[in-house]
């Protein structure tokens, strides 16, 4: 059985826990939504929920349904198979965003996380600019965030003072953790902030190493997460969990909405960072030559006679690859979201 608190939250439900024994209700998390179905977790399991129909009617803003992290008043059905959603606790913290084309309204994208880890590649992906958009969308919320420079292996320890101090001189003065999940250097300072029945997330561009880092952890260190099987089976959908809960107690929540934030900032073009492989394009042979493998391209060319970086090309296809993703419907987007589902899933498995 996992312990499923929150210690910065228990005098709160001490203090509430007569009332919501009297109308016969349990406490849970929400550990998944999509749309108007909800995943919750208790102690023992992982169980189908809907709303009561009081939130159908009197909220006012989006940001008064519960969302992943929140902590809500259940009554269980059908011997506890099924449960109703009747109250949502006040939230610790939080992460949202504007709605788009709204100036007033917020999306929830998670609640009640102790630490966002913003992570940035130290290599292609390093942004003054975009870390900060994180850091504000943090201290909104009341979540603290530390700083993960990732892929250390990919620079050189000269470099990597160098983009330290440049945080610094940005007037950055969060906790900043360098590490490679390749060498594995830096891994350990990560895992030793994490405490039991703390919830953390992971914000950061896609490929920056965030799944790499997670399973790191479920691997190497012997965590695992909950075989919780039931996920939703039995409604109509079937929702991934975004809640993770490893061996240990800590928690981890990965929702879509966090997978967008990764495509702040995708919006400032990618030409930006490489104006040299837009130089070189021009002598390519074809005018919409994709620098894979067309005859007469110039950037190919400049990679097989020692010109190009092969790594600064690979980063190039990266950035375009998510300014690519940013493009794509969000049918799309939810089918590449599934498929982390199914990575995180699969490695869980293999560990097992
Ligand atoms: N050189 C190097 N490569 C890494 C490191 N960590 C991860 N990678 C590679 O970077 C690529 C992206 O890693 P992911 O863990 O999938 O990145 P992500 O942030 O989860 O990306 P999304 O799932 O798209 O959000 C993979 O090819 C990894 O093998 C690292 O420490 N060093
Ligand atoms: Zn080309």
């Amino acid at each position: 059985m996992i312990q499923l608190s929150d210690p910065c939250f228990d005098e709160w439900i001490e203090a509430h826990i007569d009332n919501i024994r009297l109308k016969e209700q349990d406490i849970a998390r929400v550990s998944a939504v999509d749309r108007n179905s909800f995943l919750i977790r208790n102690e023992l399991s992982e169980i189908p929920a809907e709303l009561a129909g009081k939130f159908l009617f009197h909220v006012d803003s989006p940001v008064e349904l519960p969302c992943v992290g929140d902590w809500v008043a259940v009554k269980y059905h059908n011997d506890g198979a099924s449960a109703i959603i009747h109250e949502l606790f006040p939230r610790r913290t939080f992460l949202r965003r504007k709605r788009p084309g709204s100036e007033i309204d917020f999306q929830m994208i998670a609640a009640n996380i102790d630490i966002a880890f913003i992570v940035q590649s130290c290599h292609f992906d390093f942004n003054l600019a975009r870390l900060n958009r994180y850091l504000v969308m943090a201290a909104d919320g009341d979540v603290e965030p530390i700083v993960i420079l990732a892929k250390t292996d990919l620079i050189s320890n000269n470099e990597l003072q160098e983009k330290l101090a440049a945080i610094r001189e940005a007037g950055i003065t969060s906790r900043i953790i360098a590490l490679s999940n390749l060498s594995g250097s830096g891994v350990e300072e990560f895992r030793q902030v994490l405490a039991p029945s703390r919830t953390y997330c992971l914000l950061g561009s896609s490929g920056v190493g965030k799944t790499t880092l997670i399973n790191h952890l479920i691997g190497r260190n012997d965590f695992n997460t909950k075989g919780v099987s039931g996920t939703g089976e039995g409604t109509h959908t079937t929702t991934r969990r975004q809640l993770i809960v490893l061996d240990n107690g800590v928690m981890f929540i990965d929702t879509p909405g966090m997978r967008e934030l990764g495509l702040l900032g995708a919006d400032e073009g990618i030409h930006k960072g490489f104006e040299d492989i837009i130089e070189l394009s021009k002598a390519c042979r074809f005018s919409d030559c994709s620098h894979t493998q067309e005859s007469g391209c110039a950037v190919l060319a400049a990679i097989a006679n020692g010109t190009l970086h092969e790594e600064r090309y690979v980063g190039y296809l990266k950035l375009r690859k998510e300014s690519e993703f940013h493009e794509m419907s969000y049918v799309e987007k939810r089918k590449k979201d599934r498929a982390f589902g199914r990575f995180i899933k699969n490695a869980n498995k293999t560990k097992r």
